[in-house]
């Protein structure tokens, strides 16, 4: 099938070394990417490695887990790029806290490995809605199944979230939806960060072209990447096009910040962090603001 080819953008550097999530839910940000920009080196993972790339330097620019991206801001320069995010809208489907007591009685959670952003959330929303600070916090490794878990709750997020039997759980929340019942908000899950000096000539704007592109052609993504999965395409389609959004507006960015609060008062990150926005070393600025 043929797209529509991105309007003129600057040269990408080559070897710009760009990583993103392996997700169902990343897909949009990046498909058809490299046919655009042959010249970037793309590594596909799951979001917790990808931040690590990010700050060993093994990577330039990545979609990161929110929390991340916070994190990096106040401690190694990170900076955000405008508009593009993984959030979604109430529900997300893919990020569960499946428990085997009740809420209040958790002592030992287990955390996906592959998550940052969940990891917190889960701990955030524990704390001040259930009133649990558990006394034991472990990994839950990749590629374990959630039944081989001994743990009173495990947090699991991504594709293989949305494909659990949540039976044998006495309890299992949506965490986004929880905390847009609690917030009124959205949930902002993913931003594409920066390390401090990186040119990324056109790239920012190729990727809102991507995004964009992928949106409108959702079913074609959610037969390709959701059918797979087990996933039927009706149920792969809703999850890209109503559950989660890939815009990072003025809401997203207002909810970032009060998750950037609560992660603080919690220890999870530092105090008083702001966000700053991307701006390219040269030429046109970028929007930083909507
Ligand atoms: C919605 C999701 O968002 C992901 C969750 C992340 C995290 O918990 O750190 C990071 C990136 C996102 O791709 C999901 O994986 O289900």
């Amino acid at each position: 099938m043929s797209w529509p080819s991105p309007p003129a953008f600057e040269a990408i550097p080559p070897g710009l070394r760009v990583g993103a999530v392996s997700y169902l839910n990343a897909k949009p940000l990046y498909y058809r990417l490299t046919e655009w920009a042959p010249e970037l080196e793309l590594t596909i993972d799951v979001p917790s490695r990808l931040a690590s790339g990010l700050r060993d330097g093994t990577l330039d620019v990545a979609l990161v887990p929110s929390i991340e991206a916070i994190r990096g801001a106040a401690s190694e320069g990170l900076t955000i790029l405008p508009q593009l995010a993984i959030a979604a809208r109430k529900e997300v489907r893919s990020v569960k806290l499946f428990a085997r007591t009740p809420w209040k009685a958790v002592q030992r959670l287990a955390l996906d490995e592959g998550s940052r952003t969940s990891q917190a959330l889960c701990r955030i929303w524990l704390a001040e809605v259930q009133g649990v600070c558990p006394e034991t916090i472990e990994t839950h490794p990749l590629g374990v199944p959630i039944e081989e878990s001994l743990a009173d709750a495990v947090l699991l997020i991504g594709d293989r979230a949305m494909t659990v039997n949540p039976e044998p759980f006495v309890a299992v929340v949506d965490l986004a939806h929880a905390w847009n019942v609690w917030t009124g908000l959205p949930f902002v899950f993913a931003v594409w960060a920066v390390r401090p000096g990186v040119d990324l000539g056109g790239l920012p704007h190729l990727l809102i072209h991507c995004r964009d592109q992928s949106l409108a052609q959702a079913d074609l993504l959610a037969q390709r990447f959701g059918v797979p999965l087990g996933l039927d395409r009706a149920e792969a389609l809703d999850y890209l096009t109503q559950v989660l959004s890939y815009d990072l507006g003025p809401t997203e960015l207002r909810a970032l910040r009060l998750f950037a609060r609560k992660a603080a008062a919690l220890g999870l990150a530092p105090e008083g962090v702001d966000l700053v926005f991307h701006q390219p070393p040269r030429g046109l600025p970028l929007e930083t603001r909507r």
